[in-house]
């Protein structure tokens, strides 16, 4: 019998060399298609992520009134119908792998007197919308049907004048926070939404970009207040779609562990809520020089010269998380190489992410020689001082992170690794596998 052609393996080869631009952000590019969608007039993209993700958003843009139209790579243009002026979908909403576009989505219809039936895939299925549904239905919406745990597909019936609440996310989230400014937009008053510990502000940002009247104060030691007033105009802006740190990630940890490498990742954004994986690999000794910081599309950026180095494991933070939520995986590999143990705290919202990523890190880590444990809420890893053995089959659950990680960890072991399923990469680096490669990465 033949090999499962979704499955991919990496191989450990020559060190990783030359220069790589990562994709478009994936939270900026849902955003920019869904305020394209709010705005009267035509928005124009630079740089939109074209992975499986962004298309599923721009699928439900479409599905509520506005034109969607690609005009060369990265090059998109949205002509949108304006704040309460959305038209009802006629068929379900699929979302796909997307909890961002999704729960996006959610806030948007939620705000508007339209009713739209959510979905997306079995990894979706499972995630929890309950903390999205129950600030809307505070302002006014209604949850038709709900599969048990307020998990999609969910019914939505939003309100065509949200009320104006004052809404703090019971766990760190710009989702939920991003869903209550969107729903906000239609509201007659005023949506504050206040966050003890800050979470990504591409939301914030980008309503300012369009016109809206937003405030934001700093609250308590890491927290903020988000002040909306509803029922703004908004214009069209151009957005330039920064290189998105999540997805930088994977080639910044992959050169820091294969010796001898030396890569340059260009024009990665550098905004502080989300740059928490290069603070904590510098913490880690890390040899990673940040070039030409420089401002494009309204985001800082820099290019980032990486050389494989010796790590040390370190006490990571709860209060880090938010700004490196995505980069637990990669951070567990490279943790996986260095000398000593690194603990990562307060991992809890790892368990709803597109797998339980706590599980399958360990899974995978454990899998491919490394000691590893769960204690509470935090991960813990044995690091092997450079020498990890590798080999064997990781199981993904439909999770591009845990994919990419694990072939990560495959260029740097003894042995090969192999990943079940390369096939939900392309949510959000639909060129993950050409562009290693192009470095020097050894994929079969
Ligand atoms: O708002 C966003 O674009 C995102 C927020 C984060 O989720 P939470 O809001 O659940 O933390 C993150 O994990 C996700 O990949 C993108
Ligand atoms: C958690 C992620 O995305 P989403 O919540 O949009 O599915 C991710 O990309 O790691």
């Amino acid at each position: 019998m033949g090999r499962d052609p979704n499955q991919l393996s990496a191989a450990a080869g020559a060190p990783l060399r030359g220069r790589l631009k990562p994709p478009g952000d994936k939270s900026i590019s849902h955003r920019a298609l869904i305020l394209g969608l709010l705005s009267v007039g035509e928005t124009a993209i630079e740089g939109l992520l074209e992975g499986d993700d962004i298309l599923h958003t721009a699928g439900a843009c479409r599905a509520l009134g506005a034109t969607v139209a690609r005009q060369g790579e990265g090059r998109w243009r949205v002509k949108g119908c304006g704040i309460g002026s959305l038209l009802e979908p006629r068929e379900t909403l699929d979302f796909g792998n997307s909890g961002t576009g999704m729960r996006l989505m959610m806030g948007v219809v939620g705000g508007h007197a339209l009713t739209a039936r959510f979905d997306g895939d079995a990894s979706l299925r499972k995630r929890p919308m309950r903390r999205i549904l129950d600030p809307l239905i505070l302002m006014g919406a209604e949850a038709l049907s709900e599969a048990a745990g307020g998990c999609c597909p969910v019914t939505l019936k939003g309100s065509g004048e949200p009320a104006p609440i004052h809404y703090s996310p019971p766990v760190a989230s710009a989702q939920i926070k991003s869903a209550v400014l969107l729903a906000g937009l239609n509201s007659p008053g005023r949506t504050i939404v206040t966050e003890t510990e800050a979470s990504r502000d591409h939301t914030e940002k980008m309503l300012k970009h369009f016109g809206a009247a937003i405030e934001v104060e700093p609250q308590g030691a890491h927290g903020r207040k988000i002040m909306l007033e509803g029922r703004p105009d908004l214009r069209p802006a151009p957005v330039i779609v920064p290189a998105d740190p999540s997805s930088a990630a994977f080639p910044l940890v992959a050169a820091t562990i294969a010796p001898g490498s030396e890569i340059v990742i260009e024009a990665m954004m550098m905004n502080p809520l989300r740059t928490g994986l290069l603070t904590t690999l510098l913490e880690m000794g890390a040899d990673v020089e940040v070039l030409d910081r420089r401002i494009e599309g309204g985001e800082e950026v820099g290019d980032l010269r990486v050389r494989a180095a010796a790590l040390r494991g370190v006490d990571v933070p709860a209060a880090r998380a938010p700004s490196m939520i995505d980069e637990y995986p990669i951070l567990a590999v490279a943790a996986a190489f260095a000398f000593g143990e690194t603990r990562m705290r307060g991992l809890g919202e790892l368990r709803v992410k597109e797998s339980d990523r706590l599980a399958a890190v360990v899974a995978g880590l454990r899998q491919a020689g490394v000691e590893t444990d769960i204690i509470g809420d935090d991960l813990i890893v044995n690091g092997c001082g450079g020498q990890v053995e590798g080999g064997g089959l990781v199981t993904t659950h439909l999770d591009h992170r845990i994919a990419m990680s694990f072939l990560c960890l495959g260029l740097a072991s003894r042995r090969p690794m192999s990943i079940d399923d390369a096939s939900m990469i392309a949510t959000s680096f639909p060129a993950f596998r050409t562009q290693m490669e192009r470095l020097g990465a050894r994929f079969s």
